[in-house]
């Protein structure tokens, strides 16, 4: 596991991806569909904690999606590292990408449907687009009540990491980066590839690069950043290329 300096006069952000979902186990598309942590992923997040509290990561402030697996994770990471008291903030734009007309599927038969390659470029390609929701399917999120307020030119109907990445940079931009003014230490807890989109806007991963960017399930990612709100670190190389959920 990754070790840090307590460097308190740096600005420093930690980014976790949630513990291990029901869907991820299952191997299932998951997107915005709300599943709760399996057991392994529950213990993931007490390890998560833990670390938080071995390393003394002091958070002043923290953002989650509005998706119980992020929401369970930073609870139980905050609870193990006895932050509880911690401000949070929830949106919606860290909810994981949304996966169109795939959520719900199983990645290894749909590998078998449309071949191996098709269901690789629907995961880690930047632009590729998984099929899309219509309106009156049961899966779209227009009729949850807690995307009541948002427009509905808001709501997706599927994303590409494209499309997942012009939705979360504003939250990043207007919410998250002004929060550095009064904090030192944020900590995000999102999912796969609401952290991919950070880390490839952080670290300029290039188009190219991205699709071999892969985030593991509650693993802290930690940034050192200047006044500027650049990394002073990597962290996209400490990562495999491969594609598991
Ligand atoms: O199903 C999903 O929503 C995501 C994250 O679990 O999967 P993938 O790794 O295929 O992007």
């Amino acid at each position: 596991m990754l070790h840090i300096m307590n460097t308190s006069h740096n600005k420093q952000l930690v980014l976790l991806r949630h513990g291990q979902s029901t869907w991820n186990r299952d191997n299932r598309f998951t997107g915005w569909t709300d599943v709760p942590l399996s057991d392994q992923g529950h213990d993931e997040a007490v390890e998560a904690g833990r670390w938080l509290s071995e390393q003394d990561v002091q958070v002043d402030i923290a953002y989650t999606s509005v998706l119980q697996r992020a929401i369970k994770t930073l609870w139980i990471a905050l609870e193990e590292s006895d932050q509880m008291w911690v401000p949070v903030n929830r949106s919606w734009r860290l909810n994981e990408r949304h996966y169109g007309a795939l959520q719900g599927e199983n990645k290894s038969e749909m590998a078998d449907r449309v071949g191996a390659e098709q269901v690789h470029l629907w995961r880690r390609s930047f632009d590729v687009r998984p099929p899309s929701l219509e309106r009156n399917d049961p899966r779209y999120p227009g009729r949850d009540r807690r995307y009541a307020g948002l427009g509905a030119s808001d709501i997706p109907l599927a994303e590409s990491l494209k499309d997942t990445i012009d939705r979360i940079l504003p939250y990043w931009h207007e919410t998250i980066a002004p929060a550095f003014n009064q904090a030192n230490t944020i900590l995000v807890v999102a999912h796969g590839n609401t952290l991919r989109a950070l880390v490839k806007h952080l670290e300029h991963v290039s188009d190219e690069e991205i699709p071999l960017l892969n985030i593991p399930t509650s693993v802290p990612i930690v940034y050192q950043l200047n006044s500027a709100l650049c990394p002073l670190n990597e962290v996209h190389t400490r990562f495999e290329p491969a594609v598991e959920a």
